[in-house]
């Protein structure tokens, strides 16, 4: 099947042709972009696989021309946020399906997307048809979609590493979150604070009290969440650590339990939740954003300390693959019907 990439000379984008080389039955046959129309695929991006290297970069109009006049039966957006809200509306008469990664049509509500996002959506009918597309935490609906909104890369590392503990029934309803991301989550812009110089031997917080995805992850858990992003000096990654209180229930059932019968209560709490998701990894150790580099996966581990009464629960991805480009193909892999890892096999890079 021949898809459409708009957005491809963009750090997602990018990440969205890596992975649909390896895919069996999506090609890549037209790629959009703004300041690189007139450039080809290979100009840019070095690495890009020979197929796709050739292929020029087109302006949203003549894209979409293509994609009617050839048909084009799957689109990816990789655009700015706020610019798939304006182009989804034409997009729904020429092609069968969108997936976005974006946050255009990630939040239901559109006044809770003005309120996190401080603008009105262009389009807020379409928002209620929109699926979101976390398969992890739900399927439904995502087969056959026409509208895919790929979740945030924060809120997929936070959501995925608490979820067992919160259906379970094991946690309070206020949780803090604190999570580093590498430079690559910021796009491709030449801002000043992402040059190497900059981030370099730094590390920091920002979007302190107000980051949009904190509604996200509002929704997904239904917990109240403080959440602080930090920029770490490293290209790819995320690593979410999250500080959930016990509910009762949790200390009256684990009162007789040892440290280490606990450790085991918790692991396999997430081992038979994501029993049969392909790209959840339960960890035995506290893990890094090395071990999932570049691949689909999900590393995720809890502990509760009795000392002070929390759980702790690590959620680390790659911010480009499992929070974006891999989870978008993921999900369109659902939309078609198609074995859920297609494209999406391969193996971490270590060291
Ligand atoms: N980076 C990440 O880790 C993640 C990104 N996302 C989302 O993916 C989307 C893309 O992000 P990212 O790749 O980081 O961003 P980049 O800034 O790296 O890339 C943006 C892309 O959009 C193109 N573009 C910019 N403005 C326009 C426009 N007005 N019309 C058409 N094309 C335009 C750019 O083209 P050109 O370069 O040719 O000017 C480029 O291809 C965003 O919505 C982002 O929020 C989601 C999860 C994680
Ligand atoms: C390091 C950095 O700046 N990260 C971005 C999040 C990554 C992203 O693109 O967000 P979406 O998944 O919502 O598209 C940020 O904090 O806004």
């Amino acid at each position: 099947m021949q898809c459409a990439v708009f957005g491809a000379s963009g750090y997602a984008g990018a990440e969205l042709l890596r992975v649909l080389a390896r895919h069996p039955n999506i090609s890549v046959a037209f790629v959009g972009g703004k300041g690189s129309v007139g450039r080809a695929v290979g100009d840019l991006y070095e690495a890009a696989p020979p197929d796709v290297a050739s292929l020029p970069y087109l302006d949203i109009d003549d894209l979409i021309q293509k994609i009617e006049t050839e048909r084009v039966p799957l689109v990816f957006l990789a655009l700015p946020h706020g610019e798939s809200q304006n182009l989804v509306p034409k997009l729904m008469e020429v092609t069968d399906h969108i997936v976005d990664l974006a946050a255009d049509f990630r939040i239901k509500d559109p006044e809770l997307y003005k309120l996190w996002y401080g603008e009105e959506h262009s389009c807020p009918t379409l928002l209620k048809s929109a699926v979101y597309g976390m398969p992890e935490l739900s399927r439904d609906g995502i087969a056959g979609a026409k509208l895919v909104a790929v979740p945030g890369c924060y809120p997929t590392a936070a959501t995925l590493a608490m979820k067992p503990l919160v259906n379970r029934g094991f946690v309070g309803k206020r949780v803090v979150v604190d999570a580093a991301s590498g430079v690559s989550g910021a796009g491709r812009s030449l801002k000043p604070e992402y040059l190497a110089m900059s981030v370099e031997e730094d590390f920091r917080a920002y979007g302190l009290l107000r980051h949009r995805h904190t509604v996200e992850m509002e929704h997904n858990l239904d917990l109240s969440v403080l959440f602080t992003p930090h920029l770490a000096p490293m290209k790819r990654g995320i690593l979410a650590t999250c500080y959930l209180e016990p509910t009762q229930s949790f200390l009256d059932e684990t009162s007789d339990l040892s440290q280490q019968e606990v450790q085991d209560l918790l692991y396999e709490l997430y081992q038979d939740h994501y029993s049969s998701d392909h790209f959840v990894r339960c960890s035995t150790r506290p893990p890094g954003t090395s071990s999932v580099y570049g691949t689909n996966n999900v590393a995720l581990y809890a502990t509760f300390d009795r000392r002070t009464r929390r759980f702790v629960a690590l959620g680390a991805l790659d911010n480009l693959t499992k929070g974006a480009a891999g989870q978008a193909v993921q999900c369109a892999n659902i939309v078609l019907g198609y074995d859920e890892d297609e494209g999406l096999k391969e193996m971490g890079v270590w060291p």
